[in-house]
Parts: C-alpha cells; structure tokens; sequence
C-alpha cells in the first residue's frame, strides 16, 4: 500500500468521525430544544394562570382589603418574574448554548506530590442561560455558574475552578468547545486547540455594533473572566485602554454578582455611576440581556444631589451647575492660571481632608468636652469624653450627641439614685441636663458651614497641625467668589454630601452596598475619598483609563492616590487590559502615534489582529469643501452599511455650527438643545466630544482638528485619543488650515 491510500483512508476515517461529532452534536441541540420548548410551555401555563390570577384580584380590588392588597403585591411579583423567565428560555430556544468543556475531575491534591486519584468525566454544555430538565437534572448550565469559569479561564490541559463551597477543584479539560447557532441550528462549531483566539474572535468583532452595549459571553477572555468573577468583598479598580472592554466587563460582573451572592447583594443596592445619560442607557441597555434588573444609575451629579436630597434649585436656576465642557471655548488652555489651580485643588485629596479637619474642630466646639463636675464629682471626665468621641469616629455628629447626653443622664440618675433623691428631684435634675452636650438638629445650613469652611482655608494658624496643603489665597478666594455666585460644580456636590454625612444620620447613607463607576479617570480623586467616607460597608468596582481623561485638571492622571490614599493596595485588586477589542489595527495604531506626543505615562494598547482601510485625512481649502467632503464621506459610509456614524468636534458651539450646516448636505440625527438629554441612535450623530466617551461607532468623522482647536498638550491629547477610538471599523478625518502637531 502506497502513502497516497493510507492517507487518503485516513482522510475518509477523519471525514467520518468528524460527520458523526457533527451529528452527535446536531442531536444534542435538538434534544435542548425540546426539553426547553417544554419548559416554555409549562411556564406559558403557568403565567396565563397567575395572569387570570391578578385580574381578578385587581377588578375586585378595594383600598380598604390589606389582605388583598398584599396578595395582589405577590401575584404581581410572581408574574414579572414568570415573564421574565419565559423571555429567557424563549431566547434560549434560538441559542440554547455557545459552549462546551469536556473534563475529568482529579482527586485532591497532596502536600507530598502522591499520585491524583482519578475521578468522574463530564460533558457540559454552556450557555447564557441554565436549563434543567428537572430539579436536579441540569442540561445546560448557565455561564456565571462556577464550573463555567473552566471554558473561560482554561486551555485544553490540567486546570481547577473554585466550587460553590469555595474547595479547588482539579480538573483535567479534554476538549473547548463553541458552536455558532442560530434559530436553534448548528451553524458551525470550533475547538480552541484547532482555531487561535484572535481568529475566533474577529469573526465577532468585525460585525457592526448596535447601539446598546453588546453581551460577550461567548468570548469573554481569562483577564476579563478574573475581574468578572472578583468576589464583591473587595473593590476592583480596573486599567484598560479604549476598548478594551471595561464597561463591557462592568455589566457582566454585575451579573455574575448577583447570580453567585444572591443572599448577599440586592440589585437595589447596587449604583451605576456613569459622565453622562446618554452614556448611562447605552451601556445599562445590556443589563435585562444579562438576568439583571432594578440596578440604580445615575450620573454623579445625580447621585450626590439624591444624597443630598435638596436640588440646590438647580432647575430654578438658583444654582448653576458648572459643566466643564458647556462653555463656548475653543481651547482649555484659555483658563486662567488660578483657575485651574482650582480645578487641581477641588480634585485633589487636600481639599476634603481640609474639609474632614475643619470638621473635626467644628464638632469640638458643638460637644463640650470638658470634665463634668456634679455634686462634687467628676462624672464625666474630658479624657471618657475625648475617648468615647475617637471610638465613634463614623457616626454622624448628632448621633454621637444623642449618645452623649444619655450616657450623661444615666450618670446623673445613678448618683441621685445613690443619694436617695426622690423620683421628681430625680427627674427635674436629669432635665437640666437634657441637652447638655447639645440639641438634636433637625436642619442643618449646609451652605453655610460649608461657606465657613471655605473662608477658613484662609487661615494659615487654623490648620497648622493640617498635613495636607492648603490653596493659595486667589484660589480660595476664586473658590468662596464661585460659591457665593451660587455657581457649582461636581466637587462642592460631593463636599456638601460629606458634610451631610458627618451632621447627621440618614438612611439614604445604608442602602448603597456596591458602586460601578465607569469613565472613572473623569472624576477626581476627591470624589473617591467622599464616597468612601459617606458609605461604610460598600464595595466598588471601578473602570478607568487615565489615558482618556478629558477632565485634565479635576481628573485622574495616574491611578496612585486612588489605589494608595483612597483604597487599600493590600486588601482591593488592580486590574490593567491591554488588549482592545474595539477599533481596527490600523485605527488603533494612529491613536498610538497620538499618545507618543505626550509626556505621561500611557499603557500600551494590543489591538486585535482586525486589519480595515487605512485612516483617511483629507485636507480642505475652503468651509464649502470640507462641508462638501465631509457629507461624501458620510454618504458613502453609509452606503458601505455602517449603521452607526459620528462627527466628532471638539466642543458644543463647534457642534451646534456644524450641524446647523451640514444638515443641509445630509440627513443627521436631530442635535437637542441640552445634549444631555439625547439617546444614542442609528444614523448619523453630531457630538462634541465629551459626550462621545464610552461609546462606539462602525465610521467616525473627526472634524477640523486643526493646530488652533488643538494644542501640543497632553490635555489635548487625551482628547483626541478619545476621539479616534470611538471608530470601530472607519476613521476620517477632514480640516482646514494647519492639521494639530499631534495628529502630524
Ligand atoms: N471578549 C470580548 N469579545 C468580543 N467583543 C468584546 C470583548 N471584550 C470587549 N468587546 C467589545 O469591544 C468593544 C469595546 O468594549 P467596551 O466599550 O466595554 O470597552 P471600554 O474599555 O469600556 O472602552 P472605552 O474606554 O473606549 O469606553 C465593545 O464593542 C465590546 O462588545
């Protein structure tokens, strides 16, 4: 027998296993499908019933039957929840599941290196999600499960996964497997030893994206997976460059985390924190796709203003919130010097360290400590006083007088009781002394104190045992001018908050146990230290790259006072991404060729090897030209199929300009007077950059970046790095004049 037979019969053999995997396979979706089509029918059964159930209990509902109330509360809940699990497994019909790992399980581990006993094989199928035949026979097994964290975590080889009891359990992983299925058929399906992760993945990443954030749990990478499956005991700060996932990896944690810790951790506790709305729906439109409902999200200005449950009459204009990006300026270079010592100074840990010492004065002059001498005694020395004050450091300020004066009183009783007084004596003393350490305020002036504190940064005396540094007098005077002027910003939000927190108690402050905070880098590190202080058992996982931050000043540009000051390095985890999944190899070299301009640090960026058209830059000689072209560029994108487009200038005047003219060229999606208040949509979107942040488009225009709108500054840069990474698939850019040194 020749060569040529024997690799020829083998071909044929190979041929024939690989038909009969294929059928194997094809027979276990169908076997899926019928057994959730099953479930679909019984859960139809049973909502239509629940359904009939609730009407009749709401026709005959009357105000005056709490019995019917409360029954009609849990058909009501019995229902959402019915139809929440029928619209997963109707999902799951089409898609029952995207994975599959084949594993032994090996016995424990000795100390001494004995040989592993083997144990039983699996053969697990996984999907988004779990699917049971019955209460214990489990069919598919749903991606947070732990076992799961084996198909993204391992290559085929030795590996473990940590049980729901927390044991290591040790695993030999024989075959990786994901299926490509599509209204309930095989499409096709790979074996990670066969096809390269890069491959597989731009098989994803080459699609046009919707505009809600995708769901990656078919191909969530290991470094995604372990900050994803990071218990919530501890708060997660994560690095990653554009597109590398962070917001993507958020809500997927946040799924994981309720799944897993269901006792533990409530959806309603659980705060997203995000720059902006438009920003907060798109990447919170992901969620009910990932099992997770009534999660808060609110911007920070939102947040903090709910905390302090007074608007500040912001919509009355009593107060004018300063938006750093609403002004009509070119050029962020244009602020005065003091003013942007301002900035620093408001997102610098010295000013609410200020705040916390002048606190801590403020307090010493409310409580009296000094010993208390009654009938001759001390009964309460300054040094029980001072003490008992340092071991309820965290309580708010009228919760330790309230603390305070009953200690006193049961001291005052004590010794009159000692002294055989008689009861009325007894009772007119303990009145004397009622309040002794001070009345239970029900308001505050906030504004007020806060406005003395800000005239204290004057005094150099006042806070010569301060160890933090103080601002100079300009820029404390600037400060306290703003305040006065009832302008405000983010940073006086979030002081304010602070200063609440240490008045007075309120339970606003108890029922915020986790807290997401994405584009974090935007955000100083004050507001960190705030919320650190203001909730006490909450834990926080935090996206960022410092590389994108737009807010230079008030803004994170490293991550060392966060991990060092804020968090604990010993105790929270730092993650950093490398990898971006987003924009084209060529788009993502151009926004590296921006970042070798600057002088800070910058973390590399490995794109994914997905190789698209090169990025465009065409220069114009007139307004009509570039008007001209930039509606040619638009027009042929579009018809190239791109769903998603954005012309991305540099401010919000240059925007309203913009669209106000090139709408007459092509059609645009409607640009709202408050920019806030608009939702991310199909089409063609005109936006400043500021609004852009955190989201993605298939084609990008970025409009007339010349050497006047942007400096060679590092600020400037950070911009435009948020501007060229928003494009997925197209970037053009078209200008006049002098092209920005930093694009050259
Ligand atoms: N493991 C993955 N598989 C497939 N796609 C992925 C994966 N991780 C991220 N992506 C995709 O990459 C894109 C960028 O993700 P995301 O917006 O979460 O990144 P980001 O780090 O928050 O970006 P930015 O900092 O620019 O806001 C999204 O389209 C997301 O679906």
């Amino acid at each position: 027998m020749g060569n040529g037979e024997m690799d020829g019969s083998h071909l044929v053999e190979r041929h024939e296993e690989l038909r009969s995997e294929w059928e194997r396979e094809e027979e276990q979706l169908k076997k899926c499908v019928e057994i959730i089509q099953h479930n679909v029918e019984a859960q139809s059964a049973e909502l239509a019933k629940v359904r009939a159930e609730t009407k009749e209990m709401y026709d005959n509902y009357r105000s005056d039957n709490p019995e019917l109330h409360n029954d009609l509360v849990i058909g009501l809940s019995m229902q959402t929840d019915l139809e929440r699990s029928l619209t997963k497994n109707l999902a799951a019909l089409k898609k029952p599941f995207f994975g599959r790992i084949d594993y032994r399980e090996l016995g424990m581990e000795t100390r001494d290196g004995e040989e592993e006993e083997e144990k039983k094989q699996f053969s697990l199928y996984v999907g988004k999600n779990g699917v049971s035949k019955s209460s214990t026979e489990i069919i598919i097994v749903d991606w947070r499960a732990p076992v799961a964290s084996v198909y993204y975590d391992s290559d085929v080889g030795e590996s473990s996964y940590l049980s729901p009891y927390g044991d290591q359990i040790h695993i030999a992983l024989d075959l990786k497997r994901t299926f490509e299925i599509k209204d309930s058929s095989l499409v096709d399906y790979y074996d990670t030893d066969v096809i390269a992760n890069d491959e597989f993945l731009t098989k994803y990443l080459g699609k046009n994206k919707e505009v809600v954030l995708g769901e990656i749990i078919a191909t969530i990478q290991k470094e995604q997976n372990d900050i994803i499956r990071d218990t919530p005991w501890h708060s997660v700060i994560v690095q990653g460059v554009a597109g590398s996932g962070k917001t993507t990896v958020a809500m997927h944690r946040i799924s994981y985390i309720l799944y897993n810790y269901k006792e533990r951790c409530r959806s309603d506790e659980f705060y997203i924190i995000g720059s902006n709305k438009m920003l907060l729906n798109y990447i919170t439109g992901v969620l009910p796709n990932l099992d997770v409902y009534n999660i808060n999200q609110m911007t920070l200005e939102e947040f903090l203003v709910y905390l302090l449950d007074m608007d500040f009459q912001l919509k009355k204009k009593k107060y004018i919130l300063i938006s750093p990006f609403a002004k009509s300026r070119k050029r962020a270079g244009e602020n005065s010097r003091v003013r942007t010592l301002l900035k620093r100074y408001k997102g610098s840990l010295d000013f609410i360290r200020a705040l916390e010492y002048y606190l801590d004065w403020y307090e010493m002059t409310i409580i009296r400590s000094e010993d208390i001498i009654y009938h001759g005694k001390n009964i309460y020395s300054e040094n029980e006083i001072r003490e008992f004050l340092s071991i309820f450091k965290e309580k708010p300020l009228s919760e330790k007088q309230e603390l305070l004066n009953k200690r006193l009183l049961s001291k005052i009783r004590l010794v009159n009781e000692r002294e055989q007084q008689e009861k009325e004596v007894i009772s007119i003393e303990v009145k004397k002394y009622k309040d002794y350490f001070g009345k239970k305020v029900a308001k505050y002036d906030l504004e007020k104190i806060y406005l003395d504190f800000l005239k204290s940064l004057l005094d150099t005396g006042f806070y010569k045992e301060f160890s933090g540094v103080l601002p100079e007098k300009e820029v404390v005077s600037l400060l306290m001018e703003d305040f006065t002027g009832k302008k405000i910003d983010i940073y006086d939000l979030a002081m304010l908050t602070y200063l609440k927190r240490r008045l007075k108690f309120t339970k606003d402050f108890e029922y915020v146990s986790h807290i997401i905070v994405d584009e974090a880098q935007d955000f100083g590190v004050s507001v960190f230290y705030c919320m650190k202080q203001l909730f006490a058992n909450c834990t926080y996982t935090i996206m960022g790259d410092i590389t994108q931050n737009i807010h230079y000043d008030t803004g994170m540009n490293d991550w060392e006072a966060l991990r060092g000051k804020v968090f604990s390095e010993e105790k929270d985890k730092f993650y950093v991404l490398a990898k971006s999944y987003r924009n084209t190899v060529e788009i993502s070299n151009y926004a590296s060729r921006v970042l070798k301009h600057c002088t800070f640090k910058t973390y590399d960026i490995e794109p994914i090897i997905r190789h698209g058209s090169e990025v465009e830059v065409y220069e114009a000689k007139s307004e009509t030209e570039i008007l001209h072209k930039a509606a040619q560029i638009l027009k042929c994108s579009k018809e190239a199929g791109y769903t998603t487009q954005a012309v991305i200038c540099r401010t919000e005047e240059e925007t309203k300009e913009v669209y106000d003219k090139l709408k007459e060229l092509i059609e645009l999606e409607s640009l709202k007077e408050n920019m806030e208040e608009m939702n991310f949509t199909n089409g063609i979107m005109v936006l400043p950059i500021h609004m852009t942040k955190g989201l993605e488009f298939d084609s990008v225009l970025l409009w007339n970046p010349d050497s006047s709108s942007y400096e060679k500054s590092d600020a400037d840069a950070k911009l435009l790095y948020v501007a060229i990474t928003r494009a997925l698939h197209e970037l053009h850019i078209v200008y006049m004049g002098e092209l920005a040194e930093l694009l050259s």
